[in-house]
């Protein structure tokens, strides 16, 4: 036998001994699960057999209330281990089909014989619980594999770093419990592993990447020291990826201290949410919270306001270039976005605080009981060096107090009377009960008069229940206007603000829309800010670590507020610039730059290499992009993508739907028609629905099946598909240089195949492309 066979057959009797320990201890659980359970069952039943109840005196009831908390705690203790071994059936049952995919041999210093770590999804000690069979991949010294090659190396346990020499990295593939490949790699995590991975057909979920993580996404995963983490990373290089197994490695590495609902994800819309969904149970553990920006300002403002959302303000972008506000709105929505407008309404309440805070009537059916004119006396009565959200409160305290002596006024007047006498039946009985509860003599329930004082108290107290529960909101204060105001010139000037040029129109702009109730997605953080300002922040601390993805599309106004609101969060943040696609982000800083951090407290990793699509692909996609120079591409070889041209749009229409055919015969399940907008979406789904069976999405699509599917390229963004047709790729349609990062990104949708057809001539974007990385198919076929 060959060395080699000899070593292959080594490591599988090693696959199938931890397979077969694997299948034993699934046994042992099984048994106990067995008598655990009808032991739940029996407890369930019996539950208050068992427990002793007499409520005879104190000292009984005292005793009884012990008994059933003793029965309880028993149950809740049971179940939690059920639960428990629930889990590990689930991760034996993971590890069965494939154990582990990466092994080292480590040598530590001072050590005569190296040790052999197997590397898997989730740890599984031997029969004795001695030692490792498998070491997670998330332990301290699995960090090697992801770290080194052969040679010296050294992992970090707390307090001390352990040093030694890799002798051996090897990774397997291994299905079903067999082996079926198995490779000593050298410097990176083996190409062979990752080619047969990034081969395959795409998703419509994404997959974990534990086997093959990257140094540099490796090092992402394991980051604990920074504050905010800042990731940079060219389309398909894996930042979604490294982000969900950075949030299955954290809770490895706090579990008993942070869990699932410690951490928080925010992502671009509902499709990304559930593309992503599947990975953390994949790995063995629960999914983080997840949400959209909009999903929570919705939260806030949504009763409040028509909230328009960022696909409206992208549709504006691209549709309404012929509007005679577009410019000032374009320029409304950079404005908005920045940290000078923060700046002007951190001087605005400033401002307020000495005056101009705005404040409306508190009514009751009509009927003022407090003028604005009042409450903003008393407001501005109280120390001006108390914060304006404690004096506000100490407002709402003075009227709730005021309100309780109206109330008591108000009993005596007729009305009360009068609607006494219309009370019902169970409120009667309330009250004769109330009256009953309070007084020891019997008697004085024939008090008529105590009766009908009590009846009174309850209808005055009625009345003013809505009111009492606006002031508690602090509904008495006009943040509406108080927003508005802002956009009055003299104010700003005031203020020591020099305007923009265009200052009237963002503002008449501004104010048209919040005259209909209408907030534009660029004012809603900005209001909430003032909001928070005003009334007090709203903060959430229960969150710990807050993911931000696609960060590219997030202003640094919105950063500063995400920062009050998580203030105990640390944050990793994820995004790609050239990807930047909202009018605000194009040319103006984003989340993702340096200068909104603290660099002591900020750590940044760039990721250039990409791994989704295609060597051909990613060489095209480069030429799109200014800086696409220093983006590597996977060595992983398909065909060149392709340029159609047609001069009709009949012509356009067949020749994809040609295409579209052609890759289902090729085997792609997922093929995306990426259109510009979802108004071009919709007349496209019309135009080809007889032709194709295809499925167009918009933005309220929440989940997507394998085939042919239509959409905006906006919201594609994040997700991937097998091949990517972009509907039409004319000058006429992507001409204008803020469109390029949006082009770009629906180019880098694709893995396998890449497809442009154009009504007319192509984008000029194409201009800086190398000839040599697409192929002109000329006129498109007509069949
Ligand atoms: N280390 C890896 N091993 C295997 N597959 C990987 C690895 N890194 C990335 N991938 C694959 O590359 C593809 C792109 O990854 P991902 O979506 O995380 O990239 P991204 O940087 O978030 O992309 P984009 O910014 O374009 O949305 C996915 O199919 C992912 O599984």
């Amino acid at each position: 036998m060959t060395e080699k066979n000899e070593e292959w057959q080594k490591e599988q009797q090693y696959v199938s001994f931890v397979v077969k320990e694997i299948k034993r201890r699934m046994k042992s659980i099984i048994e106990n699960v067995g008598h655990l359970k009808e032991g739940i069952i029996g407890l369930r039943k019996t539950f208050w057999e068992d427990v002793t109840i007499n409520l005879d005196d104190a000292h009984e009831v005292g005793e009884t209330f012990t008994s059933i908390k003793q029965q309880a705690e028993m149950l809740s203790e049971r179940e939690r281990t059920h639960k428990h071994f629930y889990k590990q059936m689930k991760n034996l049952e993971r590890l069965k089909d494939s154990p582990y995919f990466g092994r080292i041999d480590f040598l530590e210093d001072g050590e005569k014989q190296p040790e052999t770590v197997y590397i898997g999804i989730a740890s599984l000690m031997d029969e004795k619980d001695e030692d490792f069979l498998i070491y997670d991949w998330r332990a301290p010294i699995s960090s090697l594999y992801y770290n080194y090659s052969p040679g010296p190396a050294q992992y970090e346990v707390p307090e001390e770093v352990i040093k030694g020499n890799i002798e051996l990295k090897r990774q397997y593939i291994i299905r079903n419990g067999e082996m079926k490949s198995m490779f000593d790699t050298g410097v990176t995590i083996g190409d062979e592993m990752l080619q047969e991975v990034l081969s395959n057909t795409a998703n419509t979920q994404m997959k974990s990447i534990v086997a093959t993580i990257q140094k540099e996404q490796n090092e992402i995963i394991r980051d604990e020291k920074s504050k905010y983490l800042l990731v940079q990373g060219v389309a398909g290089s894996g930042k979604t990826s490294a982000a969900l197994q950075r949030v299955a490695y954290l809770l490895y590495r706090y579990r008993g201290k942070m869990d699932a609902d410690n951490i928080m994800l925010f992502s671009p819309n509902y499709l990304f949410n559930s593309y992503v969904a599947t990975v953390l149970p994949e790995l063995g553990e629960e999914n983080m919270k997840q949400s959209t920006f909009q999903e929570y300002l919705q939260f806030r403002l949504g009763k409040k306001f028509t909230l328009d959302d960022p696909f409206s303000q992208l549709e504006y972008l691209h549709t309404s270039k012929q509007e005679e506000d577009y410019t000032s709105r374009i320029q409304g929505i950079t404005f908005k976005a920045s940290l000078k407008y923060k700046e002007l309404l951190d001087k605005y309440v400033k401002y307020l605080s000495h005056s101009g805070l705005l404040f409306k009537d508190i009514t009751s059916r009509g009927e003022v009981l407090f003028t604005a004119e009042d409450i903003k006396n008393y407001f501005y009565s109280l120390e001006s060096s108390i914060t304006i959200p404690n004096r506000v409160r100490l407002t709402a305290e003075w009227l709730l107090k005021r309100l309780a002596e109206m109330e008591k006024e108000e009993r005596k007047k007729d009305w009360v009377l009068e609607e006494s006498e219309l009370l019902d039946k169970e409120d009667y009985l309330e009250t004769y009960k109330e009256l009953q509860k309070d007084s020891y003599n019997e008697d004085t329930f024939n008090d008529l008069e105590e009766e009908q004082a009590l009846l009174a108290k309850k209808v005055v107290r009625r009345r003013f229940h809505p009111v009492k529960k606006r002031i508690k909101q602090l509904k008495f204060i006009d943040i509406k206007s108080l927003y508005k105001q802002l956009f009055h010139i003299e104010l700003v000037e005031e203020l020591g603000y020099k305007p923009l040029k265009n200052w009237k129109e963002i503002s008449n702009l501004t104010l048209q829309y919040l005259e209909k109730n209408e907030l534009l997605y660029e004012d809603a953080t900005p209001f909430l800010y003032l909001t928070d300002q005003i009334e007090g922040r709203k903060t959430n601390t229960v969150i710990r670590h807050l993911f931000i993805d696609e960060a590219q599309d997030y202003s640094p106004f919105q950063l500063e507020y995400l920062k009050q609101l998580f203030p105990n969060s640390k944050m990793t943040i994820l995004g790609d610039i050239n990807q930047a696609i909202y009018a605000h982000s194009m040319e103006a800083p984003t989340l993702l730059s340096e200068g909104l951090y603290d660099s002591k407290e900020t750590g940044r990793v760039t990721l250039t290499r990409s791994y989704r699509s295609t060597k051909q692909i990613v060489e095209f996609t480069k030429g799109l992009n200014p800086n696409g120079h220093f983006i590597e591409a996977f060595n992983r070889q398909g065909e060149l993508p392709t340029l159609t041209e047609s001069n009709y749009k009949d012509e356009l229409h067949k020749g994809i739907v040609s295409k579209v055919h052609d890759l289902l015969k090729k085997g792609h399940e997922t093929i995306a028609i990426l259109c510009k907008t979802a108004a071009e979406s919709r007349e496209v789904y019309e135009d080809l629905k007889n032709d194709l069976d295809i499925h167009l999405m918009d933005k309220e699509s929440h989940t997507f099946n394998k085939g042919v599917l239509l959409l905006p390229a906006y919201l594609a963004k994040g997700i991937e598909f097998d091949a990517v047709i972009i509907f039409n790729a004319s000058n006429e349609i992507y001409g204008d240089e803020s469109e390029r990062k949006l082009f770009y990104t629906a180019c880098t949708r694709a893995m396998h195949e890449l497809h442009l057809f154009t009504l007319g001539n192509v984008t000029h974007f194409l201009d800086n492309v190398d000839q040599g990385t697409y192929c002109e198919t000329g006129s498109s076929t007509i069949l």
